[in-house]
């Protein structure tokens, strides 16, 4: 580690305080750097305040009902059903109460964001950050004061807003972007989601679980392109059996407001009349107008910021982290990429980024979690790997706990038998994960897996069934 009086002397400014600009921040002071963290939303950004904490309560509540009707027939009731002589017709949900609660939790998330930077000496000041030269930010507070600010590094980590469509204007009432659904009174009579990537299946999940029918537009073949196409595959049918309706290779390409609604034309011409709709199209970097360009700055042709694995820019003082550079637009990724820039800056011990190594969970009922290389690199010749599909509803616990949806993947290098990937869809998937992770991590090998004791009974077994089963595909 550099001595702390040398890193004393680095003058650290960072614009945007999500978890790239405030884990970021937070492992500068840890550092010894002077550091001014620059911020126009709200400290924690989008993460906290519109993205990932307001969704993942919202689906908290959606997840508490899918798991009701799923388990009517373990033997308990709701005080007052058919078995006591009156009408229970289910669970309902009061989207006002939702939305309150999660406002509120990402409100006090974000306070307690702050709260912590201060107290470790981070100097936080609420205005809008612009590149004024390689070692200077502009600063347009929001008192309406102007100022500079010179840093001997710059980290920009301004994240990124949802991609809308020329013919598809968000009103906040009826046509929504994810950052407007909290707005919402009451639970959509016909939601459209347009959108099939991981926002859109993630909120049809939601929604058509808190109630609402809920009609999702794919551009592709499958929902979810890109993902694991099995995973894929065990979402569209619990999708189907809930009433949820995929819409497949259709795109939107208008979404307008009518008297009491809106209206869906896809390409090809049908039109599908609903209440609201919802623009899951993608993202957009918030690199437009900072200056990044004029100070020599190279953004890709989509707006992001072209950054290596510990994150420098073509500027060598100004580094970027997160959804404004397009490596993978995770929370995980961006706090991983600023932490690896302030270490680079400062003289710390640094480790490139590896995205080959990275866990994520798609939070739709049933969870769909991955980490590592995917089947399809293994189909593709790419990767030479064994594969074992382990379905959950041979798993002691989950027959238990009624879970008849998902399964354990795992693939193993042939040889020596090194996990490098696997995916788990199920009930806490991202939970699951973190074994198989750790695994593809450290380079654990399935007799790794296999020697290792798992609870009995447990849906963690599976995993290590899963490595038995490649231990004997493999000698
Ligand atoms: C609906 C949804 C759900 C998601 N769920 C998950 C999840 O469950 N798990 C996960 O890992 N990822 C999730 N993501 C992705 C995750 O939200 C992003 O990867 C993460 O927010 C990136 O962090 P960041 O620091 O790059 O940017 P952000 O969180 O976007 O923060 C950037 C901040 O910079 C500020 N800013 C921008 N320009 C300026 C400027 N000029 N001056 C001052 N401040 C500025 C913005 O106000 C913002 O606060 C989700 C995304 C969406 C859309
Ligand atoms: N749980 C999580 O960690 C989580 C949740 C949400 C988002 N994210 C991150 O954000 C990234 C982006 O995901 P996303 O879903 O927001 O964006 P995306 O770009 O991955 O998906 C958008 C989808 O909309 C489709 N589309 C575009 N225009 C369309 C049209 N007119 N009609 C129909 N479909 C159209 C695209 O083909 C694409 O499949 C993810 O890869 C993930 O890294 C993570």
């Amino acid at each position: 580690m550099s001595s702390i009086t040398e890193s004393l002397k680095k003058k650290i400014v960072i614009i945007g305080a999500g978890p790239g600009g405030y884990e970021a921040a937070l492992h500068a002071r840890g550092l010894g750097a002077e550091v001014t963290l620059v911020e126009r939303q709200g400290t924690g950004g989008a993460a906290v305040l519109t993205d990932v904490v307001p969704s993942k309560t919202l689906i908290a509540s959606a997840d508490t009902i899918h798991r009701f009707h799923e388990v009517q027939d373990l033997g308990v009731h709701l005080v007052g059903g058919p078995q006591d002589g009156t009408e229970i017709e289910g669970l309902a949900a009061n989207l006002q109460t939702i939305n309150a609660r999660l406002l509120r939790l990402a409100a006090t998330q974000s306070r307690d964001i702050r709260r912590g930077l201060e107290k470790e000496g981070v100097q936080v000041v609420d205005g809008t950050g612009s590149i004024a030269d390689p070692n200077t930010v502009h600063v347009k507070a929001e008192d309406g004061m102007e100022y500079d600010l010179t840093a001997d590094a710059i980290l920009v980590a301004v994240g990124a807003h949802p991609r809308t469509l020329p013919s598809a204007q968000p009103d906040g009432e009826r046509i929504l972007t994810w950052t407007q659904v909290y707005n919402m009174e009451e639970i959509p009579e016909h939601l459209v989601v347009v959108g099939s990537g991981v926002t859109g299946a993630e909120f049809a999940s939601a929604y058509n679980g808190l109630g609402a029918k809920v009609t999702l537009v794919s551009s592709r073949d499958q929902v979810l392109p890109g993902e694991d196409s099995d995973a894929a595959d065990v979402l569209e049918n619990v999708f189907e059996r809930r009433g949820l309706t995929v819409v497949s290779r259709s795109r939107a390409e208008a979404v307008e407001r009518t008297d009491d609604g809106v209206v869906v034309t896809l390409s090809g011409g049908r039109k599908i009349a609903a209440s609201h709709g919802l623009l899951a199209v993608g993202s957009i970097p918030n690199t437009e107008g900072l200056g990044l360009e004029e100070v020599g700055v190279k953004l890709e042709d989509s707006g992001h910021i072209a950054v290596d694995r510990v994150s420098r820019t073509s500027v060598p003082s100004i580094y970027a982290a997160g959804d404004c550079t397009g490596v993978l637009p995770l929370a995980s990724v961006a706090a991983m990429q600023g932490r690896i820039a302030m270490a680079h800056v400062l003289g710390d011990a640094v480790k490139p980024l590896r995205t080959a190594v990275v866990a994520s969970n798609i939070f739709t009922s049933p969870e769909i979690a991955s980490v590592g290389i995917s089947e399809q690199a293994i189909k593709d010749g790419s990767f030479s790997a064994d594969v074992i599909k382990l379905d959950l509803a041979t798993n002691a616990r989950a027959k238990m706990m009624k879970v008849e949806d998902g399964f354990v993947k795992l693939f193993a290098r042939k040889g020596p038998g090194t996990i490098v990937g696997g995916v788990v869809v199920g009930p806490r998937a991202s939970e699951l994960i973190f074994a198989i992770s750790v695994a593809v991590s450290k380079g654990l090998t399935v007799d790794d897996f296999s020697e290792t004791f798992t609870v009995y009974p447990s849906l963690s077994g599976s995993i290590s069934e899963a490595a038995r089963r490649l231990h004997h595909l493999q000698s």
